[in-house]
This record gives C-alpha cells, structure tokens and sequence, in this order.
C-alpha cells in the first residue's frame, strides 16, 4: 500500500530534508541536457503542457538562438515515485542545469556543490567526449553520486550497449546499471525520474543550527533588483528575517523569498536541504557575492560555508565603440552586463588607432563572443574588438615586473623573461585522427603528457599547450582535421617561461597598437607575413599608397603595399539613371559605416578581427563557437 499523501508536505520551509533530491545533470555539449530537464519539467508537472517550448531553462535570447546554455538554472519539481516496492513515496526534486561550454565551467562547478547527486549524460550515437570527462571528474571531486544514462537512443545511429561499456568502464559498474533515455520521445525519462529518488541521499543538515545558505548564484533583473539564488545547508530562512553576507558582512532586509518552479514562487521559509531564490531589493551584484554565505542577523552563524574559486579572466581584448561618443553608453552597457556577470572584468584604455574604449577580460572565445553580441544587440552599440590575447608576466632586467594584458603595454626596457600562461588540455579522438591531432598541437607548441584507450576506436590525448596558442582558431582546426569528430577541454595549469616577442604592425608607417601581438619568436616571422598579406586584401584601397609593415622592435619582417586609388562603384553605371547611382552609392556608405579612421587610413572591422585567425584558415572568423 502506497503511504497517504501529505498536502502540505511539499511546500517550501515545511519539506522534510529526507524527501529532497539536489541533482544536476552534466554533459558534454549538445548531448541533450537541456531537452531531457525540459522533458522533466514535462512529466513533473511543472509546466503546463501548453506553455511548453524548448529549451525552457534557456531564458537569454542568445542561448535559445545559439541552443547552448550560458547561466546556470535551478528549478524544483514533485515526483512521486511511480514503480517498484518505494512506489508512491514522495520527493522534492531540485534540478540544477548547467553549461556545457568550457568557457563556462566554473558556472557548473558551482552548481555542483549545491548537489548531492549529479546525472551524467552521454549520446548514444557520440559517446563519451572531453567534456564528459572534464564534468565527471568535477563531480567526483565534488563527492557526487553519479547515474550514468545514455540519451539519445531513438536515433537510428545509437549504440546503446557498445557505449554502455564504455561508461562502466570509465565509471566502473555494470554497463546494466546506465539508464537509457530519449529527452525527445521521452521514453525512460519517468524511470530514470523514480531512480533518482531511489540513487541520490537525501540533503543532511542541523535544522536547528543557525541559518547558512550558500549563493551558487546571483542574477541581476531589472524590475526585482538583485535575486539570490542560495541552497540552505543548515537552519531556515524565514520571509521576515534579516539577512547578513558572511563576507561582507552587511545585512539587508528581505522582500521576499521562494522557490523557481519553473517561475518564482513565494514561499514562507527555505528550509534545510532546500534550493531558493532571496530578494532584498539591493541594486549591485556585488553585495550578493556567489559563493558567499547567508545568515540570519539576528541569530547569526559563527563559521562561514566553503566558497567558491572566482573565475579569473584567461582572455583580453579591446573593445571600442566606432563613434567615440558612444563611450559613455558603451560603459554604461558593460556595467549593467556585470551585474549579471561576475567573470566580466573591464578598464578603461586608450587606443592612439582607435580611441577611448576598455580592456576587458573574459573566460575564453566563446565568452567574448556572447559579450560582443550582447552589447550590439541588447544596447545597440556598434563596436570593434580588438585581436583577444592572453595575460603575460614580464620580468625585466632590472628586476621589475609588469603584467601585460595589453600587447600595446608590453614593456620597451629590457626584458629579462616572459612567462606565458599554459593549460592541461584533453582531447578525445578516434584513433584514425591520432596523428592530425599531435600535429596540431605540436604545432602550437604543446607537450604529450600521456594517452589512453578508452576503447578500442577511442583514444584520449592530454597535452600542456600554450594558452595563447589555443585561444585563436585551435577549437576550429581541431574540428576540421578529425571531420568533427574530436572533441577538447581544458584547464589553467600555471606558466611557463617562453621566447617570446611583440610584433608591431605599421599602416602608413604609424604603428597601430590594436594590431600589435606578442608571439613566439619562431612564428613571428609568419605571424607578420600573413597579418600583412591579409590586412592588403582586407583594408580598401585608399587615395594613397599604403604601405603594411610588420616589425619586431625596429627591424621590419614583412612587408606588403596597398595600391592607390579610391573604389569607383559608378564605374560600371554607365547611364543616366541617378536611382540606381544613388543606390550604389547608399551602398557604399552602408559598407564604410563599420570602417575606423586609423591615422589617414579608413580601416574596416573585419581586418582588426583578422588578426585572430592564425595563419592556416584565415577566414577572419574567431574560432572556438562551441
Ligand atoms: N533525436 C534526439 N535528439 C535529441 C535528443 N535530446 C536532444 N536532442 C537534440 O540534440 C541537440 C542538443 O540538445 P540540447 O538539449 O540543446 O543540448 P544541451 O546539452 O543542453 O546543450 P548545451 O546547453 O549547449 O550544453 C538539439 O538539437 C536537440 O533537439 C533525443 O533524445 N533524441
């Protein structure tokens, strides 16, 4: 006989910890997490079928345009297990969906520790990928249970049971205990539902403790202010209560506190265990740090909860705006873009080619890319960013030290050493594209550390490579040279001493800081040559002779001369009809809106974007999408 059901035994405050299920789900991308948390939005109940859309947790426009998650979501759902000798026992599941993206794994880390459970899954017609890899490791470290599944499997390409063993073996088990689910059809979703109350523990905390909540994150909205979204580990929030940041120490009055299911809902009190959102009516994302802990003001705790490692900004790049006087709304933008960004770092710079803008930093490409295109869109800014690099430490002879997150700072005195930052990179490959792997990556400088079979046709690669090396278009490369099938992740592991150099680009004779890069000293005779030969396609002919130079201090390595004479769209208009002339020359105006003045040379946006594809594909697009 199935137990009674409580009504009241669901609701926010009154939840007996031993009912709640705190899991996430985590996946290489692309692997249906967000399609299988939609599905069991679905199936719980918690959306009404006919609001139903895809990709419901994917709240930005970006992330539904893109189909990639960039924030992380939590959202709590009833299920009453359906099957077996638990059948009609009741739970709270708090579901936490992540990022899938490299760039955005600290978000997934975070959501990691406001979990007990974590559902680990893999495409059954892709297997497990770098990503996979990379998340289960963080979920071990995190002590998380974890259920393998297998989603997917309506595809006719799923291969279910070859990649079963792959996960048993990378997990150890049996190949019998990975659920197999569709997060399209649905199918084994309700299943897999009912083991996750069976499989994950329960929360445990001291009710009766005093309050300490951890903010796994904090989202800024224009119409609440800042909302806080916290899991208590001990004690209870009341609505009423004042609360104090741990680490700031500042207390702040509560407006309200609930639940996201999946919109927000008020609730009286969040209990032990329980996932929630705070609001306080605070404007400033700072004062509601991620990672820092509530408490109660007047019943404080005494210790605060472990925090969080703050990102740190791996990749720099200008960005300036192309009408100068857009300065002010440019800062504006990037400030409100904080509020809801903690990794988003930004100063104000001057550029002699391009102005008044800042130097930001941001977690990788794809992060850049995301802020770029939010600033144009969201605040209709027309900008142009600058080549992206990464940080350098200069030490110089007379025992001095400078950090360089700009080319253009690199230090002029004598430099004694440079040090470059380095990552540990896994790549996953079949084994036919072991050798096109190593010959990128030898390429860019990296170093085998050591490579494993995970199956017979599986292979995985870890190398040390050069930050800076892989920034660029290495993403791309390696897609291209495996037929997409490689897939890489990877992480900051320190720095290493590099020969390395600054080279200056001269249009006209003026060097243009934006284009100046630090490379390796092998490749910067390369690195000149071709940024030459593709600002002389990229930049229009001018009035002048212009000539492109690339030079490393005083010495000049390449060179290359854009010829003289202005475009004549008329040229080939040889009647009288002034509509059509007026056209074409709508055009051309059109086409020289995104130009910058540098010096007397008129430079389009595509050319500052140039310098980021290195060398092999230079197409001028910034790699590493996904
Ligand atoms: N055939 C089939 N396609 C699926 C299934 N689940 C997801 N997909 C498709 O796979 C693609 C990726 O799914 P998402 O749910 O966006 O993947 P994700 O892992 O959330 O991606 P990120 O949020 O970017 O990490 C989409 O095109 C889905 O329609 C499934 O069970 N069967």
């Amino acid at each position: 006989m199935p137990p009674t059901p409580d009504p009241g035994a669901n609701l926010p405050g009154a939840t007996d910890p031993g009912r709640i299920r705190n899991f996430c789900i985590i996946a290489h991308i692309d692997h249906g997490k967000s399609t299988l948390a939609d599905r069991m939005l679905q199936l719980t109940g918690v959306v009404d079928p006919r609001q139903m859309r895809a990709q419901y947790l994917d709240r930005m426009d970006i992330e539904r345009e893109r189909g990639i998650t960039i924030k992380s979501q939590a959202v709590r759902m009833p299920w009453t297990i359906r099957e077996g000798d638990r059948q009609g026992e009741q739970a709270v599941l708090n579901m936490i969906d992540t990022p899938g993206h490299v760039d955005f794994t600290y978000e997934v880390s975070r959501s990691l520790a406001a979990c007990e459970g974590a559902i680990l899954l893999v495409d059954a017609a892709q297997g497990i990928e770098a990503q996979t890899l990379a998340n289960l490791y963080l979920a071990m470290e995190n002590d998380l249970h974890i259920i393998p599944v297998l989603n997917k499997i309506d595809l006719p390409a799923a291969q279910p049971d070859k990649y079963a063993e792959e996960l048993a073996h990378l997990i150890g088990g049996d190949p019998g205990d990975c659920i197999r689910v569709s997060g399209k059809t649905g199918e084994g979703v309700e299943y897999l539902l009912d083991e996750i109350v069976r499989q994950f523990k329960p929360p445990v905390g001291d009710a009766d403790a005093p309050a300490r909540a951890m903010i796994f994150d904090s989202v800024y909205d224009v119409y609440r202010g800042v909302v806080t979204y916290v899991r208590v580990i001990d004690g209870r929030i009341e609505a009423r209560d004042k609360i104090k940041m741990m680490s700031l120490g500042t207390v702040h009055e509560l407006l309200e506190l609930g639940v996201v299911s999946p919109e927000m809902e008020k609730a009286r009190a969040l209990g032990v265990g329980e996932v929630g959102y705070l609001i306080t009516g605070v404007k400033d994302v700072r004062q509601s740090r991620v990672g820092d802990t509530v408490t109660i003001n007047n019943r404080p705790a005494s210790e605060a909860l472990g925090g969080y490692k703050d990102p740190k900004p791996m990749v720099y790049s200008g960005l300036y705006p192309i009408d100068g006087s857009d300065y002010p709304a440019l800062r504006d933008a990037l400030d409100k873009l904080k509020l809801n960004d903690a990794a988003l770092n930004y100063e104000p710079e001057t550029s002699a080619a391009l102005g008044f803008g800042f130097r930001c930093g941001f977690l990788g490409l794809l992060h850049l890319e995301i802020i770029g295109e939010r600033l144009e869109r969201e605040f209709g800014l027309d900008l142009i960013s600058t080549a992206p690099n990464v940080v350098y430490r200069v030490a110089l002879e007379d025992g001095t030290e400078v950090t360089v997150t700009n080319p253009s700072e690199y230090p002029t005195g004598k430099v004694a050493e440079v040090y470059e930052p380095v990552v540990r990179a896994t790549v996953l490959t079949p084994n036919d594209y072991v050798g096109a792997v190593m010959e990128l990556c030898q390429g860019r400088r990296g170093s085998l550390q050591g490579m494993d079979y995970l199956s017979a046709d599986r292979v995985e690669l870890r190398y040390t490579l050069p930050l800076g090396e892989i920034i660029f278009d290495f993403f791309d490369q390696l897609k291209s040279r495996t037929k997409g099938y490689a897939s890489l992740d990877y992480e900051p592991s320190g720095e290493q001493q590099s020969d390395l150099v600054k080279v200056d680009i001269l249009l006209n004779s003026e060097p243009v800081d934006a284009f100046s890069a630090i490379v390796h000293k092998d490749k910067a005779y390369n690195y000149g040559v071709s940024i030459a030969a593709k600002l002389q396609k990229l930049i229009p002919r001018q009035q002048f002779e212009v000539p492109i130079q690339a030079a490393i201090g005083n010495r000049v390595i390449a060179r290359e001369t854009i010829r003289a004479i202005r475009k004549d769209v008329l040229a080939k208009c040889y009647g009288g009809d002034i509509s059509r002339k007026r056209k074409l020359l709508e055009k051309q105006k059109e086409g020289k809106k995104r130009m910058k003045m540098v010096g007397r040379v008129e430079v389009p946006q595509e050319a500052f974007i140039a310098a980021l594809s290195t060398g092999d594909s230079g197409d001028g697009k910034a790699g590493g999408k996904k």
